[in-house]
């Protein structure tokens, strides 16, 4: 198996982050195998390393379940997360730096670990989501706290048209004075998606400003769909 190292450095990250400042996501085709998708797939029924259940339903969050994952995270999620992060603090720095938000994104995950430690957001984001038939995932954007790092990552576990039709990944984009504009991405099963968790710059007639992204699912028409997100920061809750 190809390390999680050696495959995120084998990464066009130019291309990334020009796609990142384009459209506010990325699509890394085939990172994860069908091994190691099927692999976490199959952590869904532990109990042991989830420190929290969400059944969507009960909080309006939409129709399915998600579970967070306990620190020690799982090896794979832990390699990602610590792997992916230094490329892709340039891309929210650089962000920060043309909407002139005074803020920038230390260089390492440890660091951005003690940053969310220090404001008590002590807890792991990444998650597993499973959705049936009828599932679905409403707007929403992945804050958790003060700190938030503001780009995160998901893999797809399952094949859709095989194990699931319908459950698109959907984004929306507010556009100034309009509506929002709908994105729909259908990834593979072991695409990675890189997306932002709350804005991108957009190059206006004076200078820069603001795009709100927010992201969800669409409607599971048949059979299971499970997913994997990678979240950066920490959270209070
Ligand atoms: O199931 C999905 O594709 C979306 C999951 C999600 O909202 C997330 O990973 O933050
Ligand atoms: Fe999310």
């Amino acid at each position: 198996m190809e390390s999680i190292h050696s495959k995120v450095r084998a990464v066009n990250w130019q291309s990334v982050a020009s796609e990142m400042h384009m459209k506010g996501y990325a699509i890394l085709p085939s990172f994860l195998s069908m091994q190691e998708c099927d692999d976490l797939k199959a952590l869904y029924p532990e109990p042991a390393i989830y420190r929290k259940v969400v059944p969507m339903e009960r909080y309006r969050f939409g129709r399915g379940e998600y579970k967070y994952f306990k620190y020690p995270l799982p090896d794979l999620i832990d390699s990602i997360r610590r792997n992916i992060y230094p490329y892709l603090v340039p891309i929210a720095n650089a962000w920060m730096k043309v909407l002139n938000i005074d803020q920038e994104f230390p260089h390492s995950y440890e660091l951005l670990q003690k940053a969310c430690h220090e404001k008590g957001q002590l807890k792991p984001t990444p998650l597993i989501l499973k959705y049936g038939e009828g599932g679905y995932n409403t707007l929403h954007q992945d804050l958790y706290g003060d700190v938030y790092f503001p780009i995160q990552t998901l893999v797809v576990l399952s094949e859709r048209g095989q194990d699931f039709t319908g459950g698109e990944f959907v984004m929306t984009e507010q556009v100034p004075r309009a509506q929002s504009k709908p994105i729909v991405l259908k990834p593979n099963k072991g695409d990675l998606v890189i997306f932002t968790t709350n804005f991108r710059p957009v190059k206006g007639a004076r200078g820069y400003y603001r795009v709100t992204m927010k992201h969800g699912v669409s409607e599971v028409e048949s059979g299971e769909r499970y997913a994997m997100g990678v979240i950066f920061h920490d959270a209070g809750s």
